[in-house]
């Protein structure tokens, strides 16, 4: 299983670098990382296994965050309910080959900024991101879809897509004012 020591820090070059193309079929053991890279997020959201393996809570995380310079990344963004109880998943999958075919003019940013599994640090300040994205991916079996995203969901999906292409959050925060707001920036 993939646990905190698998995960790559900001310094380490692959971190900075574009990932290459998957080939499908899949190799068994690009298999087993892509697998492992969504359990991941499952068993980090899983209060027991989380102490137990020490894993820092992830919505998304990308190949290269393990140092696996691939375009893949796996989401996993459940719903809960008010009691904080599970409803069901609001976007879970393993994402291969995405490619952006359109994105809004208008953005959106969270409030509390954003973080990074990669990052051990805080970086304040608003990350600017479309509203709404649309992109195609490859599934695990090679099977080629079409999302429409927006909101919360579209801004986990561009952080990923930024690390397949050696972006981290931050790049995109305003450095002299990291809080800076204008009319085509909606704050979630
Ligand atoms: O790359 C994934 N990762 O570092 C985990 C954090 C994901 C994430 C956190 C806040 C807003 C968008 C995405
Ligand atoms: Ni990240």
């Amino acid at each position: 299983m993939i646990t905190m020591k698998d995960i790559i820090e900001e310094g380490h070059p692959t971190l900075r670098s574009v990932a290459e193309p998957v080939e499908f079929p899949l190799s068994d053991e690009l298999r087993k990382t892509a697998l492992e890279m969504h359990e991941f997020l499952v068993n980090s959201q899983n209060e027991e296994i989380a102490e137990k393996y020490d894993l820092r809570p992830g919505v998304g995380l990308a190949a290269p965050q393990i140092n696996v310079n691939k375009q893949i990344f796996a989401v996993h963004i459940m719903e809960y309910d008010e009691e904080g109880n599970e409803v069901g998943p609001i976007l879970s999958e393993i994402i291969f080959n995405p490619k952006v075919i359109s994105h809004s003019v208008q953005q959106v940013a969270l409030k509390e900024g954003e973080g990074c599994l990669s990052v051990n640090r805080e970086v304040k300040g608003y990350v600017p991101r479309p509203k709404r994205v649309k992109f195609t991916y490859q599934d695990i079996d090679g099977n080629e879809h079409t999302l429409k995203l927006r909101d919360y969901e579209a801004i986990v999906t561009q952080h990923e897509l930024d690390h397949l292409k050696g972006i981290f959050f931050y790049d995109h925060i305003n450095e002299e004012n990291p809080f800076a707001q204008d009319d085509n920036l909606e704050l979630l």
